[in-house]
């Protein structure tokens, strides 16, 4: 067939195909459950769900005497929205979907290093984080195909996949993974909770970005991320600045997605802890249930990405630290509880002699109710001085470069 005529001005494109069985209309059995809940990388057989990657071709390609998996094709099962440009584009058969700090570019950067997995334009395409916004040029639904790596036809054995963590924690996006990827695998790093709050504060404040200055002290940041008057935790309302410590509290986020993905080998779970100490036993496993030969890596592949380089420009108080393991220790049990899987981040015998009734913030949907909690409580913490960061999207004014003699 001639390849179809692509103008980029055009929302559609029209392709003259010959009347072959369409994929679309008459899909492929989904795989059978493997019996597991999902796919946490501790578990051992690993679920083999190889088969949920991509169409066979009739024609085989081995690499290292493995088979190769085979790269998504429009034509397989997607929408008409990525239809586009015939068999030339590679759909993601993964996403990196979280969790923000949690090791998710070291994860994607590594992944990338497999010579079956095809880089896209860059690891955080969050198409679905701006789909939505009207009357921006990034709603265009061309945004993404554009970025997706074209794959010459000889050659569609390979995968490739993307990297956006933020899409955990946000609202409406497992609706439209659904809609547009309904197999993409999640993949999921989980790091502990206090030490990715941290972690994301000293980005912040390391970048200067999303209204930081620089100065800022994590004891005042924690205190009232969201200007909400000294009640601690300063729970978001999901609007404005990201709420970094809602973004931690892992369990609501993954009550939200698994009404659109059931726990199911479609999630890959990592313990960040785990692929810290051992990343090249961690990407074995991921290879492995992506449907990936095993891959040698060379000695060095494993320098930590985005790793913050003044680790101790500020210290936690520990006490303050103590506070945070009470406030996440029972989102984290809870999720625990739901993942079937203890990761062990909190002090827990320390915290069963002490409760506060956090719950009591939150309504089982994971919105905020109208309690409250004071830090008052607290005697460590008195001087009470608040952080209020801008509305998002103000930005510090950038500084005139000083003129030169
Ligand atoms: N291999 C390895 N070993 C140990 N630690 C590692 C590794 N890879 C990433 N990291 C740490 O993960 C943090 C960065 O996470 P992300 O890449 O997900 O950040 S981001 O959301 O993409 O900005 C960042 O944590 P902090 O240094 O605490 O900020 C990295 O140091």
């Amino acid at each position: 067939t001639t390849p179809p005529t692509l103008n980029r001005h055009q929302s559609e494109v029209t392709v003259d195909r010959p009347k072959t069985p369409s994929p679309r209309r008459d899909p492929p059995p989904r795989p059978q459950s493997v019996g597991r809940k999902y796919v946490l990388l501790h578990q051992d057989p690993l679920p083999t769900a190889a088969t949920w990657i991509g169409q066979k071709p009739n024609d085989t390609l081995t690499w290292n005497g493995a088979e190769l998996p085979f790269c998504y094709s429009p034509e397989f099962d997607y929408p008409d929205v990525l239809a586009y440009r015939d068999q030339h584009v590679c759909m993601p058969s993964f996403n990196i979907i979280g969790t923000l700090k949690g090791g998710t570019s070291s994860m994607y950067t590594y992944m990338q290093n497999h010579p079956a997995v095809y880089s896209p334009f860059k690891k955080e395409l969050c198409w679905f984080r701006f789909v939505r916004i009207p009357g921006s040029d990034v709603a265009d639904p061309d945004m993404l195909r554009r970025r997706l790596p074209l794959i010459p036809r000889a050659n569609e054995h390979g995968i490739t996949g993307l990297g956006c963590p933020f899409y955990l924690a946000d609202y409406g996006v497992s609706e439209l993974v659904k809609e547009i990827f309904p197999r993409l695998r999640l993949i999921v790093m989980l790091r502990n909770p206090i030490d990715r709050l941290y972690s994301m504060f000293n980005m912040r404040v390391r970048y200067t970005d999303d209204g930081f200055t620089g100065r800022e002290k994590f004891e005042d940041f924690v205190r009232c991320q969201r200007g909400s008057h000294g009640n601690v935790m300063c729970t978001s309302d999901h609007e404005g600045t990201r709420d970094f410590i809602y973004e931690s509290m892992y369990v609501l986020h993954f009550r939200r997605w698994i009404r659109d993905f059931p726990l199911s080998p479609q999630w890959i779970i990592i313990d960040s802890a785990e692929f810290y100490a051992d990343e090249e036993q961690t990407m074995r496993k991921v290879f492995a249930h992506l449907g990936l030969p095993p891959f040698d890596f060379p000695n060095g592949s494993f320098r930590p990405i985005n790793a913050d380089p003044q680790k101790a420009h500020h210290i936690m108080d520990p006490k303050l630290r103590g506070l945070l393991d009470e406030f996440y220790a029972p989102y984290s049990e809870q999720l625990y509880d739901l993942l079937d899987y203890d990761f062990g981040w909190h002090d827990t015998d320390r915290l069963n002699a002490r409760r506060f009734p956090f719950n009591e913030l939150f309504h089982e949907d994971g919105t905020p109710s109208n309690a409250t909690y004071t830090l008052r409580d607290d005697p460590s913490i008195e001087d009470a001085r608040f952080y209020r960061p801008p509305a998002f999207g103000v930005r510090p004014k950038a500084k005139k470069p000083k003129p030169r003699n």
